[in-house]
């Protein structure tokens, strides 16, 4: 009797929560079809087509049953804006601009039209870049189900309101999708909206390089229910409570992995950016607990997992923007250079104004704003940075 309970496989299942009480999803809508939206479209389908549940019977192979993608239990539909591309991406099954090397599995359905991606979807997972989500949140409410699970993929903070995304989704969709039309007051959308965040890099993800994940939900049998519609092969999604912790350390990270990209592109040597990271990490953290988050969310997949794959891959959008100011160019040379989202240029400003509202300390946050801003030039950033007053490394603030 007594045999089981403490080994650790014993252990590891009690942590777990069982599968088969965690509710599944049917029709999935990934709103963005650029590449995170895109690859995660994959991910959902090959989730939904490795579940047991989704493979034949032997009855259905017996009977001529249509085979291996007869039974999938959740239908992913992927939309995006451009009619053109859209089109295009339906009939070559290809991305070319944003992840040109991965074939779209077959059973994805591919859109422009929004109210057909939305119809009947009880999960919608949000890929859109930050600053874009709310003008677009109200034609996304016209068509949802006010009961569907909501997913906030993008890493930034809305510039102006210094708002998170979850809590952008929540406002918005209170105002536009109330209670008397059958939605919720803000609260309630939050409680039905998750954030998925962790080291997860779109073109590898795209080549099925293993990954874990976070899915963060006020409540736990959300983020359950979420993970288990993205469980793939190769990607994991673990789940935690912390949506602040999780999504503060998401798009903190996109304006530390600027500063080590300038590090980079200055030639500076390792230590250099195991410096940036660590110290960054240190920063975000004070940020995050200042606003509710978390510790080990911050020393988890979210947190380190992100800042340590973001800082180090030459595929960070963020790091790339970086290593252009390190090599000298301008702001305006490097939007116009970079054809994808580097969140992190644009959230730096309002992370850093959040951070002065909550009276923490953001040393590299600044000094990355304060090269954006054109107040300094990327010679100045050691001196600015070493050249601060002393302290104690665990310095709360
Ligand atoms: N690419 C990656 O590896 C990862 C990205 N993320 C986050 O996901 C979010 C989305 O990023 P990506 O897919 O990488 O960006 P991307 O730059 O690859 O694609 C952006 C997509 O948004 C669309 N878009 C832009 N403005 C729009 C508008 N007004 N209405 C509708 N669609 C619009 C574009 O057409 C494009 O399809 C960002 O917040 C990013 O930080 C998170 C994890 C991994
Ligand atoms: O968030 C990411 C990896 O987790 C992607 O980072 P970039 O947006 O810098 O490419």
């Amino acid at each position: 009797m007594t045999s089981k309970k403490n080994t650790p496989v014993a252990d590891a299942q009690r942590r777990s929560l069982p599968q088969e009480d965690v509710p599944t999803f049917t029709k999935a809508a990934v709103l963005g079809a650029g590449s995170w939206g895109t690859t995660f479209s994959k991910v959902l389908v090959d989730a939904a087509f490795s579940d047991q549940r989704s493979r034949p019977t032997q009855t259905d192979s017996a009977s001529g049953g249509a085979g291996e993608h007869a039974r999938a239990p959740l239908e992913v539909h992927l939309w995006g804006r451009d009619t053109e591309s859209m089109t295009r991406m339906a009939r070559t099954r290809v991305n070319q601009r944003y992840v040109p090397g991965l074939h779209l599995p077959d059973p994805l359905h591919i859109t422009d039209d929004l109210a057909e991606a939305l119809t009947g979807a009880d999960l919608v997972v949000l890929a859109l870049p930050a600053q874009v989500l709310r003008s677009q949140l109200p034609a996304i409410a016209e068509h949802l189900d006010p009961k569907a699970a909501l997913v906030s993929l993008a890493k930034g903070l809305e510039q102006g309101t210094g708002l998170r995304m979850t809590e952008v989704v929540a406002q918005v969709l209170a105002e536009v999708f109330p209670s008397e039309h059958g939605g919720h007051d803000s609260d309630g959308w939050s409680r039905q909206t998750c954030v998925l965040s962790g080291p997860n890099l779109a073109m590898e993800i795209a080549d099925e390089h293993p990954t874990a994940s976070v899915v963060a939900a006020q409540d736990p049998q959300l983020a359950a229910a979420v993970a288990k519609a993205c469980a793939a092969p190769y990607f994991r999604p673990y789940t935690n409570t912390d949506v602040v912790g999780t999504e503060i350390a998401g798009l903190t990270k996109n304006v530390i992995a600027v500063c080590v990209g300038i590090c980079e592109g200055r030639h500076y040597g390792d230590n250099s950016k195991a410096s940036i990271i660590t110290r960054g990490l240190a920063e975000s953290t004070r940020l995050a607990l200042a606003l509710g988050g978390k510790p080990e969310t911050m020393s988890g997949l979210a947190g380190i997992g992100d800042l340590v794959a973001t800082c180090s891959s030459p595929l960070s959008r963020n790091h790339t923007a970086g290593r252009l100011f390190g090599q000298g160019k301008s702001l305006e040379q490097i939007r116009e250079e970079m054809t994808q989202t580097a969140e992190g240029l644009k959230s730096a400003p309002a992370v850093l104004e959040l951070a002065h509202q909550r009276g923490v300390e953001m040393p590299i946050t600044q000094a990355v704003v304060a090269i954006l801003e054109g107040h300094i030039t990327v010679e100045n950033l050691a001196p600015l940075l070493l050249g601060r007053q002393l302290k104690s490394e665990a310095t709360p603030t």
